[in-house]
């Protein structure tokens, strides 16, 4: 079976509260773009695990696709796979891509071996895998709330939108990032900030990492003043970074950044 996770972008991410738990609690809009991986499963003699494309740091053990198969064979008398993971979206990007993987890799397993698991079970296998792994299983614009990982519905059409993903290299890891933010309450629930046209989003819809992390990252600013002098509608790092990304009414022209920036761009 082969399937295609794709990553997110966050529209608005404010972080409210520290959690007894050591968590954040943060309110945001998950929204899917289609910067995707492949992720290839199949009945095998043996268990295994392959992988191309882009490293993944540390060993092939800890990879998340892997952790969802050890978490469904715990419950499930699993027959081995061997997995083919090939990596196209950048990690550590606030993109979510290693969370879509685990996802897609648990809808897959449910489908190849007939589990029958709803969409709330696999939810729930989703949140022991990371805050925003469960938004992946029904992978629809949505808001998410408390750690990230309990959903609210939300009426957002941003189809006609060109959206350009920038990744400028910078690994910063969701711990690091969430180490250095003042958690603060916002006036009104980010729904509010939503509902207003997405070109006076620029004025009312933050992501609170940016505070935290902009001054240590300079370049990231950078970036995201060059997506609105190119015409960008909205612009905005994406969950912890350091991914930044504009949405264009209009597909923009001469963007040029250094080469060793990835780039993605397409159609919400
Ligand atoms: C920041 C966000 C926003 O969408 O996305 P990314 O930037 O990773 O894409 C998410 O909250 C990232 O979720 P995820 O990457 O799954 O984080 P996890 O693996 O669950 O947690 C990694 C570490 O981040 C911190 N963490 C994570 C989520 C949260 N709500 N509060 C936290 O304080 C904790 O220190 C935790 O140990
Ligand atoms: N399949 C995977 N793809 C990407 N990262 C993975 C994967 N499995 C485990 N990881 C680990 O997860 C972290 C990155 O997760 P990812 O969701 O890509 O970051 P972000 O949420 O910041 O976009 C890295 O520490 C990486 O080592």
């Amino acid at each position: 079976m082969l399937d295609f996770p794709n990553a997110k972008i966050n529209l608005g991410l404010l972080v409210t509260e520290k959690r007894p738990d050591g968590f954040h609690n943060l309110e945001s809009c998950f929204y899917p773009v289609l910067w995707c991986d492949a992720l290839e499963i199949v009945p095998a003699d043996a268990e295994a695990f392959t992988m191309s494309g882009l490293p993944v740091p540390g060993n092939l053990d800890n990879n998340l696709c892997l952790k969802a198969y050890r978490l469904l064979q715990q419950d499930f008398q699993l027959p081995p796979v061997h997995m083919h993971l090939h990596k196209v979206i950048p990690m550590g990007a606030g993109l979510g891509g290693g969370s879509a993987d685990a996802a897609f890799a648990l809808k897959q397993l449910n489908s190849l071996f007939e589990l029958n698991l709803s969409e709330d079970q696999l939810e729930g296998y989703a949140r022991q895998l990371g805050s925003d792994c469960a938004f992946f299983i029904r992978n629809k614009p949505v808001i998410a709330v408390e750690k990230g990982d309990v959903f609210k519905p939300v009426e957002l059409d941003l189809s006609g939108y060109t959206c350009v993903i920038v990744y400028p290299g910078i690994h910063i890891t969701t711990a690091e990032a969430y180490g250095n933010i003042v958690p603060k309450k916002p006036s009104c629930g980010i729904e509010m900030y939503l509902k207003q046209d997405v070109q006076v989003w620029k004025e009312v819809l933050r992501n609170d990492f940016e505070e935290a992390l902009f001054p240590r990252y300079p370049e990231l600013a950078g970036i995201k003043e060059q997506l609105y002098s190119a015409g960008a509608d909205y612009a905005s790092m994406t969950g912890s970074g350091s991914a930044v990304y504009g949405l264009f009414k209009t597909e923009p022209e001469n963007l040029i950044f250094p080469g060793h920036y990835l780039l993605w761009e397409g159609l919400l």
